[in-house]
């Protein structure tokens, strides 16, 4: 930044600080309404257009709506003259300052929200949220906008915003990610604030068992005592009409006494077969946002982060190729990044279009049609390691058995939508770390053995092959 540059910055920031300070003096504008002002930066003054950065929708909704008129005002005295705002929504600035939480956060928002009178078992419930899946490591694009600016809102408002949230969308496209991602900001912005994140197989076994167990008691109580309630996949209580019935009584109870609630789906709520119309009209109570495959820009992007975060070297021009090759499920396309790196690894060799290329090219990779089972998995990996299916599933930790299963494991969470206890289960009725021990262990052995590289893609391929009646 030149010294001219540097100045009207300096001005700008004053100025905008002068805003700050008469919104603050102003009775029109709610201590609430001020904490969002405060996570507004001013970023450039164009004519009489003042552009100003805010961290999300909700933010954005807020200065432009209801607090127009009192912005307008400020904007007038500070700049002598009509200022109009171009407010943009950079993501980037999320996580804000742990001020401006206190700033923005409750009890203006949510004053019932207090901590539970016995504190929730907090480690059962992190470890239930992937700390990957945050708002920062998800990347925004055309496709998820409005369903990540939805999720944001009822992070920051829960039972407010919209309740309940319904996000729908194909496998793969970050339905999940955007869930956990609520679970993580509500709890940072409400110390205390219960949160369940379940899917619909965990929610079903959990209402069976209790059933069999104490009459559902303790159900209920697992259920109907939380803040934010997060329910991930609800087609698979498709025909499942017991446990609907005890979802929709849990719905109720938890919308009743404004709790929140957000559920994913493969598909929107007309269209989910096996439900009851009084439930998928409950389903559109709130907001319905969908959640497209992403474009190739924003495939990049994703691919450049994951990159980034994972300590993984490559250049743009080679994330751009494996962009460019895997469209439909990201994924997949992270699957690609990895094999592309752990290639480049093995062979001690810098990651390249061509490199990427070839890694690629011995991986089948036009299978958007594709609908890979658990089934053919196992039955695959069995024959590949010539062992049964029984063997894969047993107790038996022999290391041949144990490589395989855990091939077996990594393959289910890239090639299907299934959960990592639906993984587990269908694998001898294992737990869900076990599933993700599993993973993050090909992946790098995948790096330092050139023979599981091999048997990963040679399986793989055999699997797509197998689905494909070649
Ligand atoms: N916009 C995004 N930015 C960064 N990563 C993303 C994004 N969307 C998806 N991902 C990543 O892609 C992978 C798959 O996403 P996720 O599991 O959330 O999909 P899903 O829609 O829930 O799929 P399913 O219906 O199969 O459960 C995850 O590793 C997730 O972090």
């Amino acid at each position: 930044m030149g010294p001219e540059e540097a100045n009207e910055a300096n001005t700008l920031g004053s100025s905008w600080r002068r805003v700050v300070r008469l919104l603050e003096e102003d009775d029109r504008v709610s201590p609430r309404q001020r904490g969002f002002v405060s996570l507004a930066q001013a970023q450039g003054l164009i004519g009489s257009t003042l552009l100003v950065a805010v961290p999300n929708e909700l933010t954005r909704e807020v200065l432009q709506g209801q607090i127009k008129s009192a912005l307008d005002d400020a904007l007038r005295s500070v700049f002598s003259e009509d200022i109009r705002c171009a407010i943009d929504v950079d993501t980037d600035m999320i996580p804000v300052r742990e001020e401006t939480f206190e700033a923005v956060k409750r009890p203006e928002i949510r004053e019932d929200l207090r901590p539970a009178p016995t504190p929730p078992t907090t480690s059962q419930e992190v470890s239930r949220l992937n700390p990957k899946y945050v708002f920062d490591t998800f990347v925004i694009g055309a496709s998820n906008r409005f369903a990540h600016a939805a999720a944001v809102a009822v992070a920051e408002a829960p039972a407010k915003a919209y309740n309940p949230l319904f996000i729908y969308g194909d496998s793969g496209l970050g339905k999940t990610h955007l869930l956990h991602a609520i679970g993580h900001y509500a709890r940072r912005l409400y110390n205390g604030i219960r949160v369940r994140y379940v899917n619909s197989e965990e929610f079903t076994n959990d209402f069976i068992n209790s059933i069999r167990d104490d009459e559902g008691t303790s159900f209920k109580t697992t259920y109907r005592n939380v803040d934010l309630l997060l329910i991930d996949d609800i087609q698979f209580l498709a025909g499942r009409n017991a446990t609907q019935e005890e979802f929709f009584h849990t719905f109720n109870a938890l919308h009743n006494s404004n709790k929140q609630v957000v559920i994913t789906s493969d598909q929107p709520p007309k269209m989910l077969h096996g439900f009851e119309d009084r439930m998928k009209s409950r389903f559109e109570w709130g907001l319905l946002t969908d959640i497209q495959p992403p474009e190739l820009e924003t495939r990049i992007a994703i691919l450049r982060k994951k990159a980034n975060n994972d300590g993984l070297s490559a250049p743009d021009d080679a994330l751009e190729y494996i962009a460019s090759r895997i469209s439909a499920n990201i994924r997949e396309l992270e699957g690609a990044l990895i094999r592309v790196t752990a290639f480049a690894s093995l062979n001690k060799q810098p990651v390249d279009v061509a490199l990427a290329e070839m890694v690629l090219k011995d991986l089948i990779t036009d299978d958007s049609a594709l609908e890979i089972t658990a089934e053919q998995i196992l039955t695959e990996t069995a024959a590949y390691f010539k062992l049964s299916v029984e063997e894969l599933n047993s107790k038996s930790r022999t290391r041949t058995l144990v490589t395989a299963r855990q091939i077996a494991m990594y393959l289910c969470r890239e090639l299907t939508d299934m959960s990592l206890p639906k993984i587990g289960q269908v694998l001898g009725g294992r737990d869900h770390t076990t599933v993700i021990h599993a993973d993050r262990k090909i992946r790098e052995l995948m790096a330092e053995r050139r023979a599981i590289y091999n048997q990963v893609t040679e399986l793989t391929n055999k699997i797509k092959q197998a689905q494909r009646g070649l």
